[in-house]
């Protein structure tokens, strides 16, 4: 489809505006020669091959717009096969440009003699307005063009991206669960609290996919990740010239993007004040102004956001608006942290173990007593997201089939006991020293090796024999 037939509708829309300011007939054909939207009786030839194909194709070959002033006397139209019964008494055309090349024809057209004596004594005016109509459509063009772009990108992260899966059967888990399942189908603004990497962007997602939106990409937008000056034009778009270093074209803010779709706003304790002004402005009346725009766009969104802060706290400090947080926090979810909800630690490291065998092609089934009470006792500061990391090392590092309690890190192993007899300060030591030796000589070093690590952990030689031997390491 060329790009002109991809907007029709619009284009349709546009030509008839123009037909009627002009009182003439006015139709666009694209560089195909195939006639994308017209009035008059060209109404009833969209779809259809144009004829005029002479003038219509030195128009796209040029790129300079022409006109015929008499159909029977034209050099334009000799050779052209529907010249004996045209309905056209005159045609002032110009080219329709897309990054520098002609797309299609913008013309009017006159069927009457008083609209060819009107096009005649008007032509330098109506050529500049022909003009203007032109680069309108190739700024419509631009910004569709870089919308589906972006659009096609974003889909791309989507699907490259494995589908949210939330695991956890805590009661505190299943609560949050519950409530986010039951508010998906409403258009209510959803409010996740919870510490980094607790869930609350998969959270965000599953509301979504559950909701009637779920057809169109939900936009996310990281408000901590983006410079505080340029938060406000990520959001809400620009027009062409609104600052300096503005886009030829302006852009399109997420807003719009997120039209009849979800707007994921993470980290909304990090959005600049005066943004907050106008994100509470964008949710009272549901419409959008572009920086250096002229007109409000409608939007139809569906907000959905996110912190780790202390919102109340924050609006107590004046450093959130009060009024703004109100409209937020239509329906809270709070995500607990992994410490406060241990019993979904099993459930998540077969879930990760089985995630990472299949996208690594590793074969680990599972973990020793030991290792699960270790990774059970550890408080987890990172969430699931630290979890999954970890997941993610053992999976590369586990030679075996099962995790031991050595092949954790060291501040998760740390938390290790073996079996249900407390142990003593001796034991535990121990342990420490068998990974940390373990970790460090590697199978089948050389004597000059191994002398070297006894440098590195500065004991003599003696000691660091007597060590390896006693936990079976030579
Ligand atoms: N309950 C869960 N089940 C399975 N995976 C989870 C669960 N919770 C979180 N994850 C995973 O942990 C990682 C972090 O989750 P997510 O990005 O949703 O956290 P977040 O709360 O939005 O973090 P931040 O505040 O840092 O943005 C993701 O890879 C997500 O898939």
């Amino acid at each position: 489809m060329t790009p002109l037939m991809k907007i029709q509708p619009f284009i349709q829309a546009y030509v008839q505006a123009i037909a009627s300011i002009l009182e003439a007939d006015v139709t666009i054909v694209d560089h195909e020669l195939i006639r994308v939207a017209g009035t008059g009786d060209y109404l009833n030839e969209i779809g259809n091959a144009v004829s005029h194909a002479n003038f219509f194709e030195k128009i796209l070959k040029t790129g300079k717009g022409g006109i015929i002033r008499d159909v029977n006397d034209d050099s334009n139209c000799v050779g052209c096969k529907k010249r004996a019964y045209c309905k056209e008494l005159a045609n002032l055309a110009y080219p329709i440009f897309q990054n520098q090349t002609v797309v299609g024809i913008i013309s009017i057209i006159a069927f009457r003699e008083q609209q060819r004596k009107n096009v005649l004594e008007n032509m330098g005016k109506l050529e500049e307005f022909l003009k203007y109509m032109s680069m309108l459509l190739e700024s419509k063009l631009y910004t569709d063009e870089a919308k589906s772009k972006l659009e096609e990108q974003l889909k791309a992260v989507h699907t490259a991206e494995s589908a949210w899966s939330f695991v956890g059967d805590s009661p505190k888990m299943q609560e949050a669960l519950r409530i986010g399942r039951k508010v998906a189908k409403s258009d209510s603004t959803v409010f996740l609290r919870g510490e980094s990497g607790t869930g609350k962007e998969i959270m965000a997602k599953m509301i979504h996919d559950l909701s009637d939106r779920r057809e169109k990409l939900m936009i996310s937008i990281n408000c901590a990740a983006i410079p505080e000056n340029l938060v406000e034009s990520e959001l809400f778009g620009y027009e062409e010239g609104a600052f300096t270093g503005a886009r030829k074209h302006g852009s399109v803010g997420k807003f719009e993007l997120a039209d009849k779709s979800t707007i994921f706003l993470d980290e909304i304790g990090d959005m600049p004040l005066p943004v907050q002004t106008k994100l509470l402005r964008v949710l009272q009346e549901k419409q959008v102004e572009r920086i250096g725009g002229r007109k409000p766009i409608p939007v139809d969104i569906r907000v959905i956001c996110a912190t780790h802060k202390n919102i109340e706290k924050m609006v107590a400090e004046g450093t959130f608006r009060e009024d703004l947080y109100y409209r937020l926090n239509i329906i809270p979810i709070e995500l607990p942290p992994l410490r406060m909800r241990r019993e979904d630690l099993p459930a998540l490291i077969t879930h990760y173990i089985g995630y990472y065998n299949q996208k690594l092609n590793k074969h680990l089934e599972g973990m020793e007593p030991e290792a699960l009470d270790a990774m059970i006792a550890y408080d987890w500061p990172g969430n699931v997201r630290e979890l999954k990391n970890i997941v993610e090392y053992l999976a590369n590092i586990v030679e075996g089939t099962h995790v031991t309690l050595s092949d954790l890190p060291d501040h998760i192993a740390l938390h290790g006991s073996r079996g249900d007899a407390p142990r003593s300060l001796d034991e535990m030591m121990s342990d420490y020293e068998k990974r940390i030796l373990m970790r460090m000589v590697k199978p089948g070093a050389s004597l000059e090796e191994k002398n070297h690590l006894a440098d590195t952990l500065q004991v003599s030689r003696a000691t660091l024999y007597r060590k390896l031997k006693k936990y079976d390491l030579i």
